[in-house]
């Protein structure tokens, strides 16, 4: 019962609401390829390129939207530039490896349309005020880009409907259950036997 390709697993939801933090938890028991974005915004301390992000100039991000591959999605977010570089991603769930993007929710839809099987998880917070706290907790921003964040973030709450799972991110270990529940449910899903597997079973 091989898996032929692998699951494309998206997970979005406002800035703050923890997908990072649930992302590295759930990187402890799950083998999974994380794709790194693309993006201009300008490196936080702490962060380093290649593995946080690629960190490229506007120009660069322009160059690749118009190149051969590209991007499998890409969408400005207050002011920079996010993408998804398309080639690793698809190389990987060719060789039947399971990929998670962690991206906004622009670039989540345009996923949704561009890929059937796309696995879609949207992260819920408990309520606005709580994702103001985690992102004034976190400190990466002044508080005129954290306004932006939240502002931003009520039209994307709005869309939650949109996406197959809708996980609420009260309880960090909670959440990345339910996730692990996901993957697992998929997982089976996409276990089609094909006809020559079938008539194995069959003759024994
Ligand atoms: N369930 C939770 N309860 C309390 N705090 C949380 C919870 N989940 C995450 N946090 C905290 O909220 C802050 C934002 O989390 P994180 O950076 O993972 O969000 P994010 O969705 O990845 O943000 P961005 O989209 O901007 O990258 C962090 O300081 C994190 O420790
Ligand atoms: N559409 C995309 N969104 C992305 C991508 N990589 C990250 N993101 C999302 O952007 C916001 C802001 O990120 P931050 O690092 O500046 O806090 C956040 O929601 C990320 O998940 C991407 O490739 N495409």
């Amino acid at each position: 019962m091989a898996q032929k390709r692998g699951l494309l697993l998206v997970m979005t939801g406002a800035s703050g609401v923890g997908k990072g933090t649930i992302r590295q938890e759930l990187e402890k028991t799950e083998d999974y390829y994380y794709s790194i974005s693309w993006t201009t915004r300008e490196s936080r301390p702490g962060e380093e390129n290649g593995v946080h992000y690629f960190f490229k100039t506007r120009d660069e991000f322009e160059a690749e939207i118009h190149s051969g591959l590209g991007f499998l999605e890409h969408a400005e977010f207050v002011g920079n530039h996010y993408g998804t570089p398309r080639a690793a991603v698809e190389e990987q769930l060719s060789q039947g490896r399971n990929v998670l993007l962690e991206i906004e929710v622009q670039g989540a839809m345009q996923v949704k349309k561009a890929m059937d099987d796309a696995i879609l998880i949207f992260i819920m917070p408990p309520s606005l005020t709580e994702l103001k706290n985690r992102l004034v907790g976190r400190a990466t921003e002044p508080l005129e880009k954290i306004e932006k964040r939240l502002s931003k973030a009520r039209g994307e709450i709005l869309m939650a409907h949109e996406f197959k799972y809708c996980v609420l991110n009260d309880n960090v270990e909670r959440a990345v259950q339910d996730i692990q529940a996901i993957i697992r449910a998929e997982r089976l899903s996409a276990q089609r036997l094909t006809d020559e597997e079938l008539s194995e079973i069959v003759q024994h």
